[in-house]
């Protein structure tokens, strides 16, 4: 049985107010560019005038990819479970960046081949020891797919019921980049040649061999447009969690940031389930990774911001807490021209 979402459009009831008070902010008008549209879209998301950030999160979703058999990764598929191991211990990129901006982490164990048993810091989600390898099985059942996405839509609920206001997703996966391209390319029909990169950082002949294995992969199933089989015929456990979550964050009225190129496959399959998840989804970054570029243009997504990033597991979706943070702040704080007694345009 599907899972069904329900999510509501955000309601456009409070645009008149919320772009009457931006606009009576002192500053000369539009002045405040992008966090103008992130204090509206939070503003409409929350159905508030002065919308809050409480506990973000950074929920970090792992898993491993039966298609690392293929040697389409320049590491190999047990630095999964070391990162794993690395984020519940605090050493992680996501952990660092987090802490300094204020953000909570949690680790997700979405189908990682290792078996961490009982590990305080670590939520096991688990759907099993890794995907198949999806250049000659389908990567999971539809079943599997089924509770990613309800899986998802708990760590959601949970993060929520922790008085969470804001989410962001991260992943990681070795070889979950080719995972991304895949589903890029049956979803959006962007040509491999365009959907596949580096990813860890493969050279010119393991990117010749990633991109042979991909063209295997793709030439399996005909043409998908339906975001569950895509999940199903190529995505990964921590990819479909993602997906789920984001459905699921939409449904329960909170804002989530995308951070990068997998977590942006996520998004992709997400939308051709429900599209109204668009409403409450905020792109962190341009990654480095060839395919992004792409695939936000898809989307017509302007990430905020564009740092050559590449890692992963959250990291630019934690960079972009504090613009979030900072649209509150404008929008909640600052004098309007009337309050401050200052002249407006002539
Ligand atoms: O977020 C991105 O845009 C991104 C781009 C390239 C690589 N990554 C990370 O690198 C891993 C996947 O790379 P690969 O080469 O093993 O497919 C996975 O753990 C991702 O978190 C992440
Ligand atoms: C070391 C390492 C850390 C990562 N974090 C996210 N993806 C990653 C891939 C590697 C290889």
């Amino acid at each position: 049985m599907r899972t069904a979402f329900h999510i509501l459009p955000v309601s456009t009831a409070l645009d008149a107010e919320l772009r009457h008070a931006i606009d009576r902010k002192t500053k000369p008008l539009g002045a405040l560019g992008r966090l103008e549209d992130l204090a509206l879209q939070l503003g409409r998301i929350q159905g508030t005038l002065r919308p809050v950030i409480q506990r973000p999160r950074v929920i970090v979703f792992a898993g491993d990819h039966g298609i690392a058999a293929e040697g389409v990764s320049a590491y190999p598929q047990e630095v999964t479970w070391q990162m794993v191991m690395n984020f519940v211990h605090g050493g992680a990129a996501v952990n660092a960046l987090a802490r300094s901006l204020g953000v909570d982490v949690e680790v997700v164990d979405a189908g990682v081949a290792h078996d961490f048993g009982p590990l305080p810091g670590l939520v096991d989600a688990k759907l099993g020891h890794g995907t198949r390898n999806c250049a000659t099985e389908p990567a999971m059942t539809a079943e599997q797919c089924e509770t990613a996405l309800a899986r998802g839509r708990e760590r959601v609920q949970a993060a929520r019921a922790e008085g969470c206001t804001l989410l962001a997703f991260g992943e990681m996966g070795i070889a979950n980049t080719s995972a991304a391209s895949l589903l890029l390319h049956k979803l959006r029909r962007v040509p491999l040649g365009v959907a596949t990169g580096r990813g860890t950082g493969l050279d010119d002949a393991g990117l010749v061999h990633k991109r042979a294995v991909l063209a295997r992969a793709a030439a399996r199933t005909d043409g998908l447009t339906d975001g569950r089989e895509a999940l199903t015929e190529y995505g990964g456990f921590e990819i479909a969690m993602m997906a789920g979550a984001m459905l699921g964050a939409a449904e329960a009225g909170i804002a989530f940031i995308v951070d990068g190129f997998i977590t942006g496959s996520a998004y992709l399959a997400a939308q051709c389930i429900e599209p109204a998840v668009r409403d409450h989804a905020v792109f962190a970054h341009r990654s480095a990774e060839a395919g992004h570029g792409a695939m936000l243009e898809l989307l017509q997504a302007q990430p905020l911001l564009d740092l050559g990033l590449r890692l992963g597991e959250g990291t630019g979706a934690v960079l972009a807490v504090p613009l979030l943070r900072a649209a509150c702040a404008f929008l909640g704080e600052m004098a309007s021209f009337d309050s401050a007694g200052v002249s407006g345009q002539a």
